[in-house]
């Protein structure tokens, strides 16, 4: 399996080499003695008596970076000079840019572009604000807004922390779906006052996506910045996530000979993204879901403070079971993990119903890794890039805000998203759906035009569409 022992993480270690005691096998041996693999190799100097290389290696989950930098530099004759880490490398000075269209080279491009003939313009706009959408970036440009208190499964690690997640999805956006997405992390997590802050950025801006906001505070922000504002507004953990999952469970039930209508199914972390997966789920026909959180399996038989939770309660778990995750898994036939990563055992799968389907979605570390159960689960999919079958919001955001930006939404609705878990399941052929290939990969080329155009008629049919697009 792809990624089977492996953490991901890769460092480089430049190393100085003295030519007459040392042959590099032997700093190769000590690197693979501690664990590491050698992935590459570049020359950086040579000389009669000494060289120097930069070894790129990948750390197994048995080693550490202090661990390989002790083993080599114990190598007589090898002079570690320097150990960097690829992906901190790659983060240096963030990820993204901004670039103007077009160049100013002169007196005349600087008079149109800036004062005195962009005044023309901003009067055209102050005349029909409707017009900002075609003269200004808002056409093509997206917020992905933060405050930190979700970030990924890391928790409330604050809005400083949070600009790399914010960055990568500005990312996706661009290169998945040509839309300029901009990161914003806001420095408040007082419900009002991000309200106040989306709304007061909003003109600049065709839609915003909200992304890693704590539940249950989310709900309100998103709802307030539904009702108050003209574009759209989409929590990407609640329905990016819920729309992927879908598309993937009802592959993975296909395989398995189940239904939705039919099938128990468990819903770990009752956040953002486990309640609109739930609701989605309940929307599709789904009538046996129990929910669990920290404080147990979620019941109607218990009263709970936050308002989610007693919602969730009253239209779940029909048999009204109580206790934790051992209780709850019992003979289920689906789990969906969005909670914490690790906390699944294999005595809790071997629990479950025959042939099950584990979806272990948290990020950066699922709730179980598959190399521990891959002998008796039926279906596993993680939030990763590193595995097979990665159900992740990267497969929906970028297509549902391309339909939505193209067709100049003013909200992305119920049709909207059902549009875009249709259109991302199709992309598998009935021939080619198996076990390792329930959900399509995030580099198929097909699934944000398939997303966007199905999306585009779900907001002309459902009336929120104010834009015809050309093609
Ligand atoms: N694969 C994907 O596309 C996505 C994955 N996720 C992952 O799902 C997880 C939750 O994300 P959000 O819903 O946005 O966060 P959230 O903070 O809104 O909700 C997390 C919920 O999980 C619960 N939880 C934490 N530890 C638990 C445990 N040991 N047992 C039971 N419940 C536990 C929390 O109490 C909370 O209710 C994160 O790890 C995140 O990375 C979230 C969105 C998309
Ligand atoms: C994928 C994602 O948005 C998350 O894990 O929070
Ligand atoms: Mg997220």
């Amino acid at each position: 399996m792809q990624g089977k022992g492996l953490d991901g993480k890769t460092i480089i270690l430049r190393v100085e080499l003295d030519a007459r005691s040392v042959g590099f096998g032997a700093a190769a041996a000590a690197i693979e003695a501690a664990g590491g693999d050698m992935i590459a190799i570049d020359v950086i100097q040579t000389g009669r008596d000494r060289t120097v290389r930069d070894l790129t290696v990948k750390i197994g989950d048995s080693a550490s970076t202090e661990r390989i930098s002790q083993s080599l530099s114990a190598v007589p004759g090898v002079k570690l000079v320097n150990v960097s880490d690829r992906t901190f490398l790659l983060h240096l000075g963030g990820k993204i840019t901004i670039q103007p269209k077009t160049p100013i080279q002169n007196r005349d491009d600087l008079s149109r572009v800036y004062t005195p003939e962009v005044a023309r313009v901003c009067t055209a706009i102050h005349e029909d604000p409707s017009k900002a959408f075609t003269l200004t970036i808002k056409r093509n440009t997206v917020a992905v807004v933060s405050d930190g208190s979700a970030v990924l499964g890391l928790g409330n690690i604050g809005p400083y922390a949070a600009m790399p997640v914010m960055e990568g999805k500005a990312m996706l956006f661009k290169q998945f779906a040509d839309v300029d997405a901009f990161p914003i992390c806001l420095d408040t997590q007082d419900t009002e006052a991000i309200i106040a802050a989306v709304k007061g950025i909003a003109p600049g801006f065709g839609g915003i996506n909200l992304e890693d906001i704590s539940a249950p505070r989310c709900f309100e922000i998103e709802q307030r910045l539904r009702d108050e504002l003209d574009i759209p507004v989409f929590h990407d953990d609640q329905h990016g996530t819920a729309v992927v999952l879908y598309a993937g469970l009802l592959n993975a039930l296909k395989l398995t000979g189940r239904t939705l209508a039919t099938a128990k199914i468990v819903v770990c972390g009752i956040g953002a993204a486990g309640t609109a997966c739930t609701k989605m789920l309940l929307a599709g026909g789904a009538r046996n879901i129990v929910g669990i959180d920290r404080v147990g399996i979620l019941t109607v038989d218990k009263s709970y403070a936050n308002p989610m939770w007693q919602w969730y309660a009253e239209h779940t778990n029909p048999q009204r079971l109580s206790g934790g995750l051992t209780e709850a898994i019992a003979g289920a036939d689906v789990f969906i993990g969005v909670s914490a990563g690790g906390i699944l055992t294999r005595a809790h799968v071997t629990s479950m119903a025959n042939d099950p389907i584990v979806f272990a979605m948290a990020n950066p570390e699922p709730e179980i890794r598959p190399e521990l159960i891959e002998d008796i689960v039926g279906v596993f999919a993680t939030g990763r890039s590193d595995y097979p079958n990665q159900i992740n919001n990267v497969l929906c955001f970028p297509g549902i805000f391309r339909g939505a930006l193209d067709c100049r939404a003013t909200v992305i609705n119920e049709q909207m998203k059902l549009a875009a878990a249709e259109a991302i399941a199709s992309v598998i052929g009935e021939d080619e759906l198996s076990r390792m290939y329930i959900i399509p990969s995030v580099f198929n080329s097909r699934i944000v035009e398939e997303v966007r155009r199905r999306v585009i008629e779900a907001a002309q049919s459902s009336g929120v569409a104010r834009r015809q697009p050309r093609e």
